[in-house]
């Protein structure tokens, strides 16, 4: 892919919601008027502390084109995810006079767009708002489809709604300002994708693990397209996670579990990478997935520099926690394991030893 094409990517509109578009290119900031329309008198954009710049510069460039632009700055990652932070977004939006016609920007990494998301989701009962990602992670998986939400002190996530933005906006420049632990972290959805639906991910992050480290690389932008694909595909068939939506969460029943127990200092990608390779685990000792592919997650998240394992004894706290998962049914846990490679698939209420013995597999 050159700087100047862009790749746009359709997300179907389901459950009486608009299609969008993602975009994935470089400079992509002159598209995002057209996302916001012209019935929108007020802009709010929402933005981390670590992108003040960078939200400052998108409130100005919105005042220039005749809308009333305020940023609302929020705390970066987890930190932004709470009933508080929401609650400091929909006072600014109060004062602003927001009405439900004005729109809101979330630029940042998947915490930020994750709260933005929410914030509009509840803001009025929802407003429009567009997402401009900025981390690896968030343009591959946390700004498509829709899953808005905050954690609460119960777990991750259990606050939310399901609101799709109006567009994506995912310029690859931002990348170049990533740290390399929250871009490899990022790795760990990409890696999830080729797992569950796109194998090709698989080999061209084998054929040169380094290279994927960086956002240099040569297939930086492949990785990425093929990833939103898979994410598109799947959100565009089921929004509301009433059956295949569920794929997604491969890997992150223990991740959530993780994060948790870590009181968020944890990046979600490194959980998720130790929360797949339990998930494979669980699908080989459950005698649905053949050992090769089993042991391709160890090697392929290794590579790249994903952790795969956690601490053994933590692991009465972790079951306690995945029984909230949302997932679960009653008193059934359910998780997402593979029949296969691309074949994923639902194991419901597993043998408490199996389970034991999957976590010793990643234990430490
Ligand atoms: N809604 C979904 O479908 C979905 C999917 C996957 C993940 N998520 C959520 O996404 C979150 C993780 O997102 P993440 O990995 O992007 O982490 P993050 O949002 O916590 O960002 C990581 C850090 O990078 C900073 N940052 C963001 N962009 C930057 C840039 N371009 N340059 C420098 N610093 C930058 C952030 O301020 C933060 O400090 C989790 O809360 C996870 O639950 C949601
Ligand atoms: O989009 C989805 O659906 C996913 O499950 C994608 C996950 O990568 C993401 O972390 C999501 O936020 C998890 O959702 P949750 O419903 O398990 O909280
Ligand atoms: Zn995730």
């Amino acid at each position: 892919m050159t700087d100047q094409a862009v790749t746009r990517i359709q997300v179907a509109g389901t459950a009486g919601t608009d299609p969008y578009e993602v975009l994935v290119g470089r400079q992509l900031l002159g598209e995002l008027a057209g996302i916001i329309g012209p019935q929108a008198k007020r802009v709010a954009v929402i933005h981390p502390e670590a992108l003040a710049g960078t939200g400052d510069a998108l409130r100005a460039d919105l005042a220039e084109q005749g809308y009333e632009a305020v940023a609302i700055q929020v705390p970066n990652a987890e930190e932004a995810k709470t009933a508080e932070v929401a609650a400091y977004c929909w006072k600014a939006l109060g004062q602003t006079g927001f009405t439900r016609t004005d729109v809101i920007v979330g630029v940042g990494g998947g915490a930020t767009t994750d709260l933005a998301g929410f914030v509009a989701a509840t803001w009025l009962r929802g407003v429009r708002w567009v997402a401009v990602p900025t981390t690896v992670l968030a343009m591959v998986d946390a700004a498509v489809g829709g899953k808005t939400g905050i954690n609460t002190a119960e777990g991750k996530n259990l606050v939310g709604a399901f609101h799709p933005p109006a567009g994506v906006l995912c310029d690859l420049a931002a990348l170049d300002s990533l740290g390399v632990h929250d871009y490899v972290s990022g790795l760990a959805e990409i890696i999830k994708a080729g797992f569950i639906a796109d194998p090709v991910i698989l080999d061209l992050i084998e054929a040169d693990p380094a290279a994927a480290r960086t956002p240099a690389g040569p297939h930086t932008a492949e990785l990425i397209e093929r990833s939103i694909r898979v994410k598109a595909d799947v959100v565009s068939s089921d929004l509301k996670e009433s059956g295949r939506r569920e794929i997604l969460n491969y890997g992150h029943t223990l991740a959530h579990a993780i994060e948790k127990n870590e009181r968020y200092k944890w990046r979600h990608g490194a959980a998720v990478s130790v929360g797949m390779v339990f998930a494979a685990e669980l699908g080989r000792l459950a005698g649905r997935l053949d050992d090769a592919t089993a042991d391709r997650h160890r090697a392929v998240l290794e590579s790249v520099g994903l952790p795969l394992t956690y601490r053994g004894d933590q692991w009465p706290k972790l079951l306690e926690t995945m029984k909230v998962d949302k997932k679960s049914r009653g008193d059934l846990l359910r998780f997402i394991v593979l029949d296969g490679l691309a074949k994923p698939t639902v194991l419901e209420g597993p043998d408490p030893a199996v389970l034991v013995a999957a976590y010793g597999e990643v234990s430490a």
